[in-house]
């Protein structure tokens, strides 16, 4: 009982707030090896994991990577894990909320079932610095969410900047069954891999995503309009013709390459007065 109060009195201290998630840990032998094989691990990888729970997948991430950080902010669950990690020095149990976190200096990879509820906190922490240490992952999202980070087209300019530096692909689906206790809806692998090279560099990034956002604030609009107060009219006209863009085309349905023809003719040709500002 008092074990049991104790647990409740450390969770608490990060229940507030709209960003506490529940636990669904993962029982399906199946899904753990395909999480872990999609992430391609080799034995010198440092591994980080995000949202331990049990280590379900901890341990078996132990026996690819040389090195597994494994983060969780339960710490009846950091009790137990420590525990179970003691004989295996690569492996480091960290208490910690992940979006308070430092993240390792020095090239990582991601495997996790991650907390849904923050998941957009945590693709801002690893895919928004302009360091180079996050190099790729395995991560099991909300489907929905799955969804919207792979599909062909993007309306949101942040989601569009992150696609410019990395690769994101859905692997497979994962039923709620294979949870315990099961989510609200199914869940998706999605491999996210840093292109190399990206399609706009990192140090463009938020002149990108204020080029993205003015461009994407009206998503219906054609490109030959949405784009006219940044070019010319004889610039656009080969500017378009370049990043084979139909003029009829609605902004909304451009594609990555497509932004990013744009976006170079931008820096290369517009007047710089005429660039969008964050
Ligand atoms: C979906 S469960 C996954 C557990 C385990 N990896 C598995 O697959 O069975 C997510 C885990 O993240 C932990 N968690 C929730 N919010 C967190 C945060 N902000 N920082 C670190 N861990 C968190 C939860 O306590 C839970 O153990």
């Amino acid at each position: 009982m008092r074990k049991h109060n104790k647990r409740n009195r450390s969770i608490r201290k990060y229940k507030s707030g709209p960003n506490f998630t529940g636990q669904h840990l993962l029982h399906n032998p199946k899904t753990i090896k395909q999480l872990i094989e999609t992430a391609s691990l080799q034995p010198t990888d440092t591994v980080l994991e995000i949202g331990a729970g049990k280590g379900a997948l901890t341990f078996p991430l132990a026996e690819k990577a040389g090195r597994v950080i494994a983060v969780e902010i339960d710490s009846a669950y950091v009790e137990a894990l420590r525990l179970k990690a003691k004989c295996q020095p690569h492996i480091q149990i960290i208490q910690s909320d992940i979006r308070e976190m430092r993240l390792p200096a020095g090239p990582f990879c991601v495997v996790a079932n991650i907390p849904f509820s923050i998941t957009t906190a945590i693709l801002e922490k690893l895919l928004s610095v302009e360091g180079k240490a996050f190099q790729r992952g395995a991560l099991i999202l909300e489907k929905g969410a799955a969804r919207r980070f792979t599909q062909d087209t993007t309306r949101e300019p942040r989601l569009l900047m992150w696609r410019m530096q990395f690769l994101f692909e859905m692997r497979a689906i994962v039923p709620r069954t294979h949870f315990a206790p099961p989510p609200r809806v199914d869940a998706a692998i999605v491999r996210i891999a840093r292109r190399d090279p990206p399609l706009v560099p990192a140090k463009e990034g938020k002149r990108f995503a204020a080029f993205a956002a003015y461009v994407l604030s009206h998503p219906r609009l054609l490109a030959a309009d949405a784009l006219r107060e940044i070019f010319t009219p004889a610039q656009l006209k080969v500017v378009l013709k370049n990043a084979k863009v139909d003029r009829e085309l609605a902004v909304a349905s451009l594609s990555l390459e497509q932004w990013a023809s744009l976006f170079h003719s931008m820096l290369q040709h517009a007047a710089p007065y005429r660039w969008p500002k964050g």
